[in-house]
């Protein structure tokens, strides 16, 4: 042993040769043995004769203390729990305090150190062991054992949580002690049971004359237990926390002293508040895990979607190896299959009317696979998840066998939670006669405890029942795990909600799917129009010439066309607008689409085909005759010239008001824009039809750029968004500064030329001004029927038949408030446009006149 400079020695250098010469330690704390404490109290002795005697009975005789003067009695080093390491992580650990110091202190110094060493314990095992170890210095007794009270407020019992301690054992040595099975002691059992319901202090001289005393250990450890003090340990509430009982006083007569019991007593007191706080933390650890791993759970139920199937194995997983147990089962009733839409309702059938255990399949079968069809307590289970821990569980998604769905049902648990809602938490199998437990014949597992408990929907209706077998260990649930499981069974509940709904849309949009694939089979032309048309076309003396129809003017009258006509005219629009050669768009295709576009417009009074062709005309004029033209691109005339002709597809002479005061399912679905957000839809279910997609030799930046305008140009024919933008359009058109080729300004104009467009019957000749009023009126007055008759509503003005003789004035109203100011800016800033304002200002003329005349205008049916 090497002495420093100054010639003094180390506490290291004494500590490693005390480490590496036990013979002489045990000699030198023979000697400490005769020192006292101040107070006439014994110290060393206790360690001394616990270190290094040899004890009958002593479980540790051999074992090797950590440090010769034994100081892992004290302060046994064991790998740091969390709540530990947390704790460290929180503070400075608090110095040891030595043996030697504490051979030095008298009584109350010795009590102080010991409160203090306690006082930081937040770890319940390590508490427990300094508890167990201090209270044996202090009153000198040769083991000492702890009981914590647990279970419910009704149900309260005892259990050992470190028995037998010996001083000179480590935590880890205590803890193989005490073994992993737990003792359970009722209240009121033996002389702890007594204690923690009396809360009296039992001090037994002799334990062998003592009829509570339970000599059974004895008889299997050999040791020979004389004496026995137990005291409660209560809360600051005075509420029993647990007992602690103490063996065989070392010295004397093994008796223990009154003096004893008020050290013991004393110390139990600020032991009570240690407990409680380490309570406090477990429970605060232990919330924090389980929200830990319910966050995980959450996490993994709503990644995986795909299947019920996937997601109940995914959660019975986590379940298993959480709760650690031997086997879980998910049980899912019928009910499941039954409250998820009809769609369900022919697959259930299909179903039941199907005997698969009797089908050989080289699939199995997703549903019901060998469920034999139980009828008792009301309950059908559709499918059965089975998870054995080690066999199964990484293999994914199986379906038990019938003999073991056979057997799981056997028991009637699951029957019993599903019909009653019950939560078993059975403890003894054995003895709940309600049930059946026998061996299961195939693997001969045996059902020892179980926790089974419902599963709800979020209706609180039962939709399953989650099982789990046999804790590890032949421990048994507790309230812990029937806490944890039941958050397990809410997951699970919606996972599989969660999981239905996807399934549930994924099948809609594959119905979907092939209901688009039939109407847009019966929604496009017929391949016999299109070659009717496609040899009109390639035989150009039968067209007629553009001019000469009068598609360059905006005074043109399709009143005088046929049908045939007019659908030449609207492919000899897009002819002459040189796209076809521009975006290389095949004759066939451009022709298949018009037709398709005619056919998608319904025979409504106004807004039909024909409505959509003239709309179409005063695009093409307004682009060939505007100056602002140029800055337009080949891909934006031609969005715009479709945008056009599609702008009303499939109107069914209602407006958007009407479709939100029917609830229809448009309505529904769109609620601003609602018929222009379904032009545009069908716009799109056109073109993506077999041979009618126009835009198809489009680059792909043309492409998005031509759908964008597309789908912009026809939103804008709402009214209501006309009317938001409107404003702004005309202070920049009578600004005179606008660049009208920045984007902004560009989609403005594009917004308001669809408008002037939309409306351009109001700006045509008289007599054709005249006509398309009354077939605007007509459908109004046929929306303000329904409206009247079906919804007991009032119509508003326009669409009021009472209110016909006034169509002249709501003409005029109508020019007022829509039609002139667009027109009237559009004729200032581009004189090309002036034939529109002028052709409106006409029109209201005769109007205000008529209305002054009282006029009757004659509506068509
Ligand atoms: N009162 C009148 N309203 C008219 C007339 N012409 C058209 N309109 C209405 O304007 C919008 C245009 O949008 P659309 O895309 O549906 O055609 C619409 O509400 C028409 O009913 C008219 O002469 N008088
Ligand atoms: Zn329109």
């Amino acid at each position: 042993m090497a002495a420093g400079e100054d010639g003094a020695l180390s506490r290291e250098a004494v500590l490693d040769y005390l480490d590496s010469h036990p013979e002489f330690a045990g000699e030198y704390v023979s000697r400490a043995r005769a020192t006292q404490g101040r107070d006439g109290v014994p110290i060393v002795n206790w360690q001394a004769q616990q270190l290094f005697s040899r004890r009958r009975g002593s479980r540790h005789f051999d074992q090797h203390p950590e440090t010769a003067l034994g100081v892992s009695t004290f302060f046994p080093r064991r790998p740091l729990s969390p709540a530990r390491r947390y704790n460290l992580r929180k503070r400075s650990p608090r110095k040891q305090p030595s043996l030697e110091k504490l051979s030095k202190l008298n009584e109350l110094d010795l009590m102080l150190e010991l409160i203090r060493d306690i006082a930081n314990e937040l770890d319940m095992t390590n508490l427990c062991h300094k508890i167990l170890t201090h209270v044996g210095i202090l009153t000198n007794a040769d083991r000492c054992s702890l009981f914590l009270v647990k279970g419910s407020r009704d149900n309260k019992f005892l259990v050992s949580r470190l028995f037998d301690v010996t001083p000179d054992s480590s935590v880890e040595q205590a803890m193989n002690a005490t073994g992993s099975h737990e003792i359970r002691v009722p209240f009121g059992c033996g002389i702890v049971g007594h204690v923690a319901k009396t809360k009296e202090t039992v001090n037994i001289r002799n334990a062998y004359e003592d009829p509570r005393f339970n000599r059974t250990v004895d008889q299997r450890t050999g040791y020979h237990t004389h004496s026995i003090l137990a005291m409660p340990i209560c809360s600051a509430d005075d509420e029993v926390l647990g007992v602690a009982q103490i063996i065989n006083k070392a010295t004397g007569g093994h008796e223990f002293t009154d003096k004893d019991e008020e050290v013991f007593r004393n110390y139990l007191t600020f032991c009570g508040i240690s407990i409680a706080n380490a309570q406090m933390f477990e429970m605060s650890i232990t919330e924090y895990k389980r929200n830990q791993i319910l966050l995980q759970l959450a996490r993994n139920i709503f990644e995986e979607q795909t299947s019920v199937d996937k997601v109940v194995h995914k959660i019975m997983k986590d379940a298993q190896d959480l709760l650690k147990c031997e086997r879980c089962s998910v049980f899912l009733t019928e009910d499941l299959h039954e409250q998820f839409s009809l769609l369900f309702e022919s697959q259930r059938r299909r179903r039941q009317s199907l005997d698969l255990s009797a089908h050989p399949s080289t699939e199995p079968p997703r549903l019901s696979a060998g469920i034999p069809k139980t009828s008792a307590q009301g309950v059908d289970f559709s499918k059965i998840f089975d998870l054995v821990s080690g066999n199964d569980a990484d293999k994914g998604v199986q379906s038990p066998s019938a003999s073991t769905v056979a057997w799981l049902l056997e028991s009637g648990l699951a029957k019993h939670v599903a019909s009653t809602g019950e939560v078993l938490n059975l403890q003894n199998t054995g003895e709940d006669s309600r049930f059946q437990f026998t061996e299961e014949a195939e693997t001969g597992f045996r059902i020892k405890s179980a926790l089974c408990l419902p599963i709800y929907n979020r209706e609180r209706k039962i939709i399953g029942v989650a099982q789990l077998l046999n804790k590890h260990n032949n421990e048994l649930f507790d309230e812990n795990d029937e806490g944890m499981f039941e958050a397990f069974a809410i997951f699970c509940g919606l996972g599989i909600h969660h999981t239905q709904m996807y399934e549930n849309v994924c099948r809609l949009m594959s119905k979907q799917k092939v209901a688009l694939e039939v109407l847009s089979y019966h929604a496009t032309a017929r391949e016999e129009d299109v070659g009717k048309l496609l040899s009109t076309i390639s035989q150009t003396a039968q067209m007629p010439a553009a001019t000469k129809i009068g598609l360059y003017d905006f005074r043109f009258n399709d009143f005088v066309m046929s049908e045939d006509e007019t659908i030449q005219g609207a492919v000899r629009l897009f002819l002459e607008c040189d796209l076809v050669n521009k975006f290389r768009v095949p004759y066939d295709v451009l022709c298949r689409w018009v037709l398709s576009v005619k056919k998608n417009y319904r025979p409504v009074t106004y807004h039909n085909w024909r409505h959509a062709f003239n709309v179409t005309q005063t695009m093409f004029v307004i682009l060939k005759t505007a100056p602002f033209s140029s800055m337009f691109s080949d891909v934006e005339i031609f969005a715009m010239m479709t945008a056009s002709l599609c702008h009303d597809l499939d109107h069914r002479g209602t407006n958007n008001a009407f479709q939100s005061k029917i609830e229809s399912p448009l309505g529904r679905l769109y609620s601003t824009s609602t018929m222009e957000h379904h032009h545009f839809d069908h716009s799109i279910m056109i073109m993506n039809s077999e041979g009618n997609n126009i835009f198809q030799s489009l680059s792909d930046e043309d492409y998005r750029q031509a759908m964008s305008i597309l789908e912009d140009s026809i939103l804008s024919t709402d009214l209501a968004l006309y009317f938001k933008k409107r404003g702004s359009f005309i202070s920049r058109a009578q600004g005179g500064a606008t660049d009208w080729t920045v984007e902004d300004n560009k989609s403005l104009l594009r917004a308001m030329m669809m408008t002037a467009c939309d409306v351009s019957a109001i700006c045509k000749p008289w007599e054709v001004q005249k006509k398309v009023a009354e077939l605007v009126y007509s459908e109004f007055f046929q929306q303000g029927d329904i409206e009247r008759t079906k919804l007991h509503q009032k119509p508003i003005d326009i669409m009021d038949r009472e209110k016909k003789d006034e169509l002249p004035k709501m003409q005029v109203g109508f020019i007022d408030s829509i039609c002139m100011p667009l027109y009237k800016v559009m004729a200032e800033k581009w004189p090309s446009l002036h034939p529109l304002y002028e052709g409106c200002r006409t029109n209201r003329d005769h109007w205000q006149a008529l209305s002054q005349q009282k006029t009757t205008i004659v509506l068509p049916d």
